[in-house]
């Protein structure tokens, strides 16, 4: 069923709704059953940052995803339906989780809205299971939250999500809708301004420069002596602060920090985050239209134009980058055309960021509806631009060389709606935060002809970056 949206007091002026919920609330009678309703409505434009400030609650998980240059961001609060999980087919569980809850969810919203309807977000770890017993996100996590603001061009949509059964009261139901909506209408922007560490605190932080460039030696040893030709080695720069770091005011730097680069955080609900801003997409679905990215082969950004230039020229003709960049586009068409898509590749460019600049090339392709997004996703993931080639291989040296638990690095996350659109980001330049410490992690892909000290300087450089914008 669809109503035109009405921006003021929807819930108490708007008798449909309330006798649409009524009819739904029979059928529950009747089967003895419960139902998910999703409701969507425009809302004046607020920022879903601050609604993720305002809105959580400490004990519930969350959600939040921005893309500046698109002109959008969505926070997703508390869950109705949830599901986490561990193992081998959890891209597969986490497709049948979605599905079935699917099929009992009645949508109650206006399609010509951006992100209406029912919206699922999820998060996976960078191997099927985490080797660190308390490490605080399971390997995968996929929910339909309570709450979900999101803008789009300037537009705000709300969608809540309820479970109706045979006992609940509509109207106070109603009520409480309604007094969020006014909570959230009353929230001022955000400030635009970056927020720098306060210089009465102190930000202690621990690298081991010996260990990472030994090891990416030993890798460049095992190039030649076999049949791998990449390795991505991450490193992760642990950080204690005087004070509990603050999320909200991270990501807001995060956002201005990294204009051009997805911005993301998701909380276990347990007081753990992990938060990061990402260039690398892992694939986004719009109408059946896929755009996935190849990105591997890395340069500073000069500190004048001119400097700037030869960086960037050096990068366009360097074998060795070329050749880093060429593992990750083979397999990723490889891989897509085992699903049976005719992947396009797009003209290569350069995806420049304001501390580095990257080999990007965009590759196309339309998806059948009955190939799933998470499908694809579990296809692709990991790919050699945050493991190495041959893809098994790799992985199993990167447990050898990291003495770290990667956890939520380097790994899908994103959002999926009913329709089979969806965005996936590949969550590098990430921190896990917990209350004073934050353990941030960055890598590099190493491939025959890589210099330790310059691999080593790349993965500092991304820390450095991700590190300044933590408050
Ligand atoms: C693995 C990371 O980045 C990847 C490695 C790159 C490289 O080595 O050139 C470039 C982009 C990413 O594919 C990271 O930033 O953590």
């Amino acid at each position: 069923m669809t109503v035109s949206p009405c921006r003021n007091n929807l819930f108490v002026e708007r008798k449909d709704l309330y006798q649409f919920l009524l009819l739904v609330q029979e059928k529950c009678l009747q089967n003895n059953d419960k139902q998910i309703v999703s409701i969507s409505q425009e809302i004046d434009l607020v920022d879903p940052l601050l609604v993720l400030d305002r809105l959580t609650q400490a004990n519930e998980i969350n959600f939040y995803f921005e893309d500046r240059a698109k002109g959008e961001a969505i926070a997703a609060i508390d869950s109705v339906a949830k599901l986490q999980i561990d193992g081998a087919d959890r891209f597969a569980q986490a497709e049948y989780f979605i599905k079935s809850c699917l099929k009992n969810i009645i949508n109650f919203s206006n399609a010509n809205q951006p992100f209406s309807g029912p919206h699922f977000f999820s998060y996976f770890s960078f191997f099927d299971k985490n080797i660190q017993v308390d490490y605080p996100f399971p390997s995968a996590t996929i929910f339909l939250p309570r709450w979900q603001v999101a803008v789009k061009n300037q537009r705000c949509i709300l969608v809540t999500n309820i479970i109706l059964n045979e006992n609940t009261n509509i109207q106070r139901l109603l009520e409480n809708v309604q007094n969020k909506i006014e909570f959230i209408q009353s929230l001022e922007y955000y400030s635009p301004n970056i927020d720098s560490f306060p210089k009465n605190l102190y930000k202690k932080s621990v690298t081991n420069a010996t260990q990472f460039k030994r090891s990416v030696v030993s890798v460049l040893e095992k190039i030649r002596s076999s049949h791998l030709s990449k390795i991505v080695l991450a490193d992760i720069l642990d950080v204690k602060s005087s004070n509990h770091f603050d999320l909200i005011k991270s990501l807001n730097n995060l956002r201005q920090i990294h204009p051009n680069c997805y911005i993301f955080s998701t909380s276990n609900g347990k007081g753990q985050n992990f938060i990061g801003a990402s260039p690398e997409r892992l694939i986004s679905i719009n109408n059946q239209q896929l755009i996935t990215d190849a990105l591997a082969g890395s340069a500073p950004r000069g500190k004048t134009p001119t400097e700037d230039a030869a960086n960037a020229n050096r990068l366009l003709n360097s074998e060795k980058e070329k050749h880093e960049h060429s593992l990750v586009l083979n397999f990723i068409t490889q891989r897509l055309s085992e699903l049976g898509l005719s992947p396009q590749i797009l003209a290569p460019r350069l995806r420049q960021l304001s501390n580095i600049q990257h080999l990007w090339t965009p590759i196309s392709a339309i998806v059948p509806a009955n190939i799933h997004p998470l499908k694809i996703v579990g296809q692709l993931h990991p790919t050699p631009a945050v493991a190495g080639a041959a893809q098994d291989v790799a992985c199993a040296e990167i447990r050898r060389y990291e003495s770290f638990e990667r956890g939520l690095y380097a790994a899908p996350l994103g959002w999926i709606d009913s329709q089979g659109n969806c965005e996936f980001i590949v969550g590098i330049r990430s921190a896990l935060i917990n209350g004073d410490r934050a353990r941030l992690y960055a890598g590099a892909g190493i491939v025959a002809g890589s210099d330790p000290d310059k691999e080593f300087a790349e993965v500092q450089l991304k820390l450095q970056a991700l590190l300044k914008a933590l408050v």
